[in-house]
């Protein structure tokens, strides 16, 4: 972005100004020590820039792991003026984040949120009684004995997506993402969501994608560490993120009022089946609560961070059960015997299937921890300055857990990078205790979508493997296309689209034969 910038001669003043304020801010803003305290170890930092030009900034929590191997399980860095501390080890994640974590369950200031209109969003809030208030609608809603509410709805939205795939197998991704945003927008806003090109999901995908593509971790560092930059006229060359971010700010309004103006409306006509919005908006009408505007906007703002966070998010786990299931037959094979074995040919699986088939959830475990859709969660900052194993941790620095150095730690996992099912099964054939938690973040923070997500993507893996079989997509002469596995980078991650055969696996399954399964099952 700098050499952007300076390369324009007409740019000379601004830029003058810009690097001699870079430096200033770079020098002052360095740690002061106490007399005893040292930080943790790291890499050498260059003056402005700090560690950046050693991050892979397609794939950091990669560098972040090997400064690891080099530093420890806490590593400092400084990226742009800003203390980060990494943490590469679950033990010292759970130290801090979750033990300490009241000072630990921060977000960093990130100056582009707000000019993409998404600063009401739950998961990038600062700590604080508005982050509180909408944390605990989320609880209410999401919590463990609450979300079996959801699971007659989340079945239907998976044979909504058998469905899909049969009619249409070559676009399985998108059928992913609709059977993922349709589970949401129903659990969030009883909104029953077209099967297929439904505009409320494309128009949510739509801005997700944006902010996914445009406001990646490393731009949005740049922009919060001098946010003075963001006052410079959108036409120069490197303010791209302020061209588009009317076309943002549209979106992120529409995702926050279209929905929740449905909800009320069905909830005036009487028409509304069991979700968050309804719940906590009938709440509001006993008049238990004080300031009910305030109330109103916390209900509207965290319901709409609940259905961007759980579209984008299950479907890239979606997508990593298709990719291995053709890159591992014999797991596919094995599976599919096991569900023939429980649930028969003449229904397909429920809910009260799982108990019995725990390979299933073994699957699932293994495609969160195999490639995790957030490898670094999302970034908390400290509230304090704190000491840890001797080493300061300043006030305000970001902490970063390395969930994909925790997900390939060979000590717990070995052979980390193979995809193994089994090593979430005790020799007798029942669930081990490791539920991989960590994939789901820490302490105050930790997702409070975890267990709808959970039996989002367990009902549909499961139905799935009922009845399709996933191969190797092939050539016009009939030889297999060879897939090479590649993931997009950004906040959350996932599998770009790859050649894929989805078939019936019995031949003489149609429409018919289909929607006639279906009714039986439930
Ligand atoms: C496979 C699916 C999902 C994964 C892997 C996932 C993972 C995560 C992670 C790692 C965090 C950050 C935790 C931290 O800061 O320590 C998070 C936050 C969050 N997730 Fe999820 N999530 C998923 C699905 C969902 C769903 C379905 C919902 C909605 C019901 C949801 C709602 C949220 C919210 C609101 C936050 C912000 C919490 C806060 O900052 O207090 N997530 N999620």
């Amino acid at each position: 972005m700098l050499d952007l910038l300076t390369s324009h001669s007409a740019l000379g003043l601004v830029s003058a100004a810009f690097a001699i304020s870079l430096v200033l801010r770079s020098y002052f803003a360095k740690p002061k020590l106490p007399h005893s305290g040292k930080l943790p170890p790291g890499p050498a930092l260059l003056p402005i820039l700090g560690s950046a030009l050693a991050v892979d900034v397609t794939a950091p929590w990669l560098t972040y792991k090997a400064w690891g191997n080099q530093y420890g399980d806490v590593v400092y860095t400084r990226l742009f003026g800003q203390d980060n501390i990494i943490i590469n080890s679950e033990r010292v994640a759970r130290d801090l984040l979750d033990h300490r974590s009241q000072n630990y369950s921060d977000r960093p200031e990130i100056a582009t949120n707000e000019l993409f209109g998404i600063d009401y969003t739950t998961a990038f809030m600062r700590y604080g009684s508005r982050w509180r208030l909408q944390r605990k609608i989320l609880q209410q809603s999401f919590r463990q004995a609450a979300v079996p509410t959801f699971q007659p709805m989340q079945i239907a939205k998976s044979h909504d997506l058998l469905l899909n795939l049969l009619e249409d197998p070559l676009n399985y991704q998108e059928h992913l993402e609709a059977h993922s945003g349709s589970v949401i927008l129903s659990a969030v806003y009883s909104y029953d969501a077209a099967r297929r090109h439904d505009y409320m999901i494309e128009r949510g995908t739509m801005a997700l994608e944006l902010m996914l593509k445009e406001l990646r971790p490393e731009v949005a560092a740049v922009f919060s560490a001098y946010p003075f930059l963001l006052r410079l006229p959108s036409w120069l060359p490197g303010m791209r993120l302020k061209r588009i971010s009317p076309l943002a700010k549209e979106l992120a309004v529409e995702n926050l009022e279209r929905p929740f103006a449905h909800t009320e409306r069905s909830l005036a006509m009487g028409s509304v089946s069991h979700c968050m919005v309804a719940t906590h908006l009938r709440e509001l009408d006993d008049g238990r609560h004080g300031d009910s505007a305030w109330q109103k906007k916390a209900i509207q703002e965290s319901t709409a961070t609940a259905s961007g966070a759980g579209t984008e998010t299950t479907a890239a786990v979606l997508m990593n059960f298709v990719l291995v299931m053709i890159l591992h037959p014999d797991v596919q094979q094995k599976a599919q015997k096991l569900v023939d074995s429980v649930v028969g040919q003449k229904r397909l699986p429920t809910f009260h299937d799982r108990p019995s088939l725990p390979y299933i959830d073994a699957i699932l475990r293994e495609c969160l921890r195999w490639h995790p859709v957030f490898p670094l969660a999302i970034m908390h900052a400290a509230v304090e300055s704190d000491i840890y194993e001797g080493y300061y941790i300043p006030k305000g620095a970001t902490v970063t857990p390395n969930v994909w150095a925790m997900c390939h730690n060979e000590d717990k996992y070995a052979n980390a990078y193979e995809f193994n099912p089994d090593r979430f099964l005790n020799p007798d054939g029942t669930l081990t205790d490791d539920t991989v938690s960590f994939v789901w973040g820490f302490g105050r923070r930790i997702c409070p979508g975890r267990h709808l997500a959970e039996a989002s993507i367990w009902s549909a893996i499961v139905c799935m493997l009922a009845v399709f079989n996933f191969s190797r997509a092939k050539d016009e002469t009939g030889k297999e296309i060879e897939i090479e596995p590649r993931w997009n980078p950004g906040l959350t991650v996932r599998p770009l689209p790859f050649p894929c055969s989805i078939t019936p696996r019995n031949a003489d399954m149609d429409i018919t034969a289909l929607q006639h399964l279906i009714r039986v099952s439930v």
